[in-house]
């Protein structure tokens, strides 16, 4: 029977800008996007029954419709229903080693291999275009999480540029045991307190006004310039989640005071925080200091790199 085993690594935002809120509920947004080595593996064959069955060990994750990767394969089954007459169901298993609701984008990853592996699962031959329709119909974290790499991505999040690859520096990820940020409790908390509607303004116009804030870090990216890139990291997001998650903002902080740090941010809606650095043995000293100067037992980290590698099959 045929089997399927696909890396599906996580993401940080170097950059995170919010233009406005827009009218489907969505905010206008300029990101940069960067996938780094701490990856989920996502196991993928043939069911016994027409079911979708989902198996993962984790005790936060969902095994029912409301996993991400679940709607995946539920989207598959109706997009291409004699494929899935013909070779049934589906039985997933999801090895999840990326903290979960942690701004690190875990379940979209999940939800764009389980698209990667049906498609090769059932011999649909979709290119890398149509999978994106469908990654995009999921979630708005879904259409990076396929490219993988270091890319811009404006629109929710969808409308993707790929940047220069970023893949020789290491970095450390942080947070709190037992503490999770909602997504969608963040950009609503943001709509409340920074009420700015998006206006859709000529091309010409809106493009120069995007390229405003990023355009720096996409030069430097472009020069693999990581002292500066260190220094221009950036989350629109961190305005609302430190006032009300302290500890989050504490952790930047005791990041921030360490030597050989080269930047230091909140990914996503967080509560994780990132933190470059320019080698595993400096990452090292780091994460001691850190532990030293907070003395919580509740802290996590993890040392990984930076990754120009998205979805593998394995
Ligand atoms: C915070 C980030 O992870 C940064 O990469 C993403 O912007 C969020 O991506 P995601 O989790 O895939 O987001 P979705 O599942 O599409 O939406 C989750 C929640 O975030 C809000 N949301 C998301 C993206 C966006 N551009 N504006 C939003 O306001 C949505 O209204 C929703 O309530
Ligand atoms: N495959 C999945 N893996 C992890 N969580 C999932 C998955 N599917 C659904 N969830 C639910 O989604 C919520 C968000 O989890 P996830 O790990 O995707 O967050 P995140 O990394 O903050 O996402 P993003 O960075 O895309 O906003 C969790 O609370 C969990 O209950």
């Amino acid at each position: 029977m045929r089997h399927y085993s696909l890396t599906a690594p996580a993401k940080i935002n170097l950059h995170l800008e919010i233009l406005g809120d827009r009218a489907d509920g969505y905010h206008e947004l300029v990101m940069i996007l960067q996938g780094i080595n701490l990856a989920d593996r996502i196991d993928i064959k043939a069911g016994s029954t027409q079911d979708i069955h989902l198996h993962c060990e984790h005790p936060d994750v969902p095994l029912g419709k409301e996993n991400i990767a679940y709607k995946a394969a539920q989207l598959m089954c109706r997009e291409y229903s004699q494929s899935y007459a013909q070779y049934g169901g589906l039985d997933i298993t999801i090895e999840k080693n990326i903290p979960v609701a942690a701004g690190l984008a875990g379940g979209s990853t999940d939800a764009a291999a389980v698209l990667v592996g049906i498609n090769l699962l059932w011999k649909l031959g979709l290119t890398q275009p149509e999978l994106q329709i469908l990654a995009n119909q999921l979630g708005s974290d879904i259409p990076f999480c396929l490219e993988g790499g270091t890319a811009l991505a404006l629109g929710r999040g969808e409308e993707l540029s790929p940047l220069e690859g970023l893949d020789d520096v290491t970095v450390i990820l942080a947070k709190h045991r037992n503490l999770y940020v909602s997504t969608a409790w963040a950009y609503q908390t943001y709509r409340q307190q920074y009420e700015k509607t998006y206006v859709e303004q000529p091309e010409t116009l809106e493009l120069g006004r995007k390229q405003a804030h990023s355009g720096n870090l996409v030069s430097a990216i472009g020069q693999r310039d990581y002292t500066k890139i260190g220094k221009l990291l950036y989350n629109d997001l961190e305005k609302v989640v430190f006032p009300s998650y302290p500890d989050v903002e504490a952790l930047k902080l005791a990041f921030q005071e360490q030597e050989g740090v080269l930047g230091t941010l909140m990914s996503g809606s967080g509560p994780t925080v990132f933190t470059l650095c320019s080698s595993p043995t400096a990452a090292k000293q780091v994460v001691e200091g850190v532990k030293a100067k907070m003395n919580d037992p509740a802290l996590e980290f993890w040392i990984t790199e930076l990754t120009s590698t998205g979805i593998e099959v394995t």
